[in-house]
């Protein structure tokens, strides 16, 4: 048997975080690793930002058979999901940061909780790396820090309560999806899709955790992809504005507008209010289905996470509409968790393709995909970016002639 050391980055709160994980490595033949790739990925990963979970549960046991423990943290990964979106639900994490952290009495305190489901709530997150402790002291990470207190300009926690109170309650009808082949939050033989005549709570739930989990993958996005040349650029189905917010951040002589269902424009006003940017960002009400053609007089068009929403068909409308309105020398900027041109990854692309099963009538597409379209569309030249962020693993930019 083989004891492995990972080391834990110190905190900033100055602890050393070096725990001794055990592990069969020794017994870990080839066979085990090549079934769970994915895995393999995911965990070191999570050892390389200091965290590793259930790892006393070894994927192989001493006799070097194969256990279920990979199943095992399968099977109960919504529990790790359900415990930080109740803490998000509590806003243990704004607590924390204006309190510089607590006891775990303090604690029961600040989030009106019993001492028992205190205890157990702090010891969860800090097994899932969202608090440290420091003696009796529990503190935010640096991860929930940056991202899970309120009114942080890269807030997650929207995107968290999204997936709890809109997203997760679908997912418990997965099979049926699947069954079906049709979406369960919404019926595709009343409604157009998935964005119009909803509960409009809901709906506000939908944009602002679209905006926090688009702002994060904007910033990266802006930093990966040149787009220098682009002086007027036009965010097709841009929801929250959080590609145009970041992308007017990056390049200062850009000018940008939104262009989305007009039942999304106050949500994108407030959001490009508050950014200060009302001078570079407009938005533009419309309907990319039913206007005959797509603003003109932007040099790039962007699309986001807008196509797998879509069926084949719908999507290469969009693609027509998007080279139609651009000038020679225009570029249309496609950003998604693209599928692997073989269909066997990235997990997070072939997940999210589970997610657009349940909620929508597309799907993520691969890149080849991508450029057949495009390609069929009369676009000349197509590069792809690869870059990683949280909705997005790269970007396709076509060029018109
Ligand atoms: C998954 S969201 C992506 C939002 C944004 N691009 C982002 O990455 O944050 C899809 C967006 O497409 C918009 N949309 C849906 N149908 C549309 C239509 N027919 N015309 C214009 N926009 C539409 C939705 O309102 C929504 O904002």
């Amino acid at each position: 048997m083989a004891m492995t050391s990972v080391e834990f980055a110190p905190t900033r709160h100055g602890l050393t975080r070096e725990k001794t994980v055990l592990r069969w490595l020794d017994r870990l033949d080839q066979t085990s690793t090549s079934l769970i790739p994915a895995l393999a990925v995911r965990e070191e990963s999570l050892t390389e930002k200091g965290f590793i979970m259930h790892a006393s549960n070894p994927l192989v046991n001493p006799s070097g058979e194969l256990t279920p423990a990979h199943l095992m943290r399968l099977v109960s990964g919504f529990w790790a999901a359900k415990t930080l979106a109740a803490a998000v639900e509590l806003d243990l994490f704004s607590h924390f940061a204006r309190a510089g952290g607590a006891t775990q009495s303090q604690a029961a305190r600040l989030l009106r909780l019993e001492p028992r489901a205190t205890d157990i709530l702090l010891s969860a997150c800090a097994g899932l790396g969202l608090l440290s402790k420091d003696g009796e002291v529990y503190h935010n990470t640096e991860l929930s820090d940056r991202f899970l207190v309120r009114g942080h300009p890269y807030y997650f926690g929207g995107f968290v309560r999204m997936i709890d109170v809109r997203n997760y309650p679908a997912w418990l009808r997965v099979a049926e999806a699947l069954r079906s082949n049709r979406p369960v939050t919404w019926d595709p033989s009343e409604q157009s899709s998935i964005f119009v005549g909803e509960d409009p709570v809901l709906l506000d739930t939908f944009w602002e955790g679209m905006y926090c989990l688009s702002i994060t993958t904007a910033r990266v996005f802006a930093e990966c992809v040149p787009l220098e040349q682009s002086r007027r650029l036009l965010d097709v189905g841009g929801g929250g504005g959080a590609y145009t917010i970041e992308l007017c951040r990056r390049y200062p002589d850009l000018h940008t507008a939104v262009y989305d269902l007009p039942l999304v424009s106050d949500i994108t006003m407030k959001k490009v209010k508050k950014a200060g940017l009302t001078d570079r960002i407009k938005m533009i009400p419309g309907d990319f289905f039913s206007d005959p053609a797509l603003p003109t007089g932007y040099d790039t068009l962007l699309l986001s996470m807008v196509l797998h929403d879509w069926s084949e068909a719908e999507c290469q409308t969009i693609i027509g509409k998007c080279r139609a309105a651009l000038p020679p020398g225009g570029t249309l900027a496609i950003t998604e968790l693209f599928v692997d041109d073989d269909k066997s990854g990235p997990l997070d692309a072939t997940l999210m393709g589970m997610n657009m099963l349940v909620e929508t009538i597309g799907r993520n597409y691969t890149r080849a995909e991508y450029r057949r379209w495009l390609d069929k569309a009369g676009f000349a030249e197509v590069t792809a970016i690869d870059f990683n962020a949280p909705a997005t693993n790269g970007a396709l930019l076509a060029r018109v002639d």
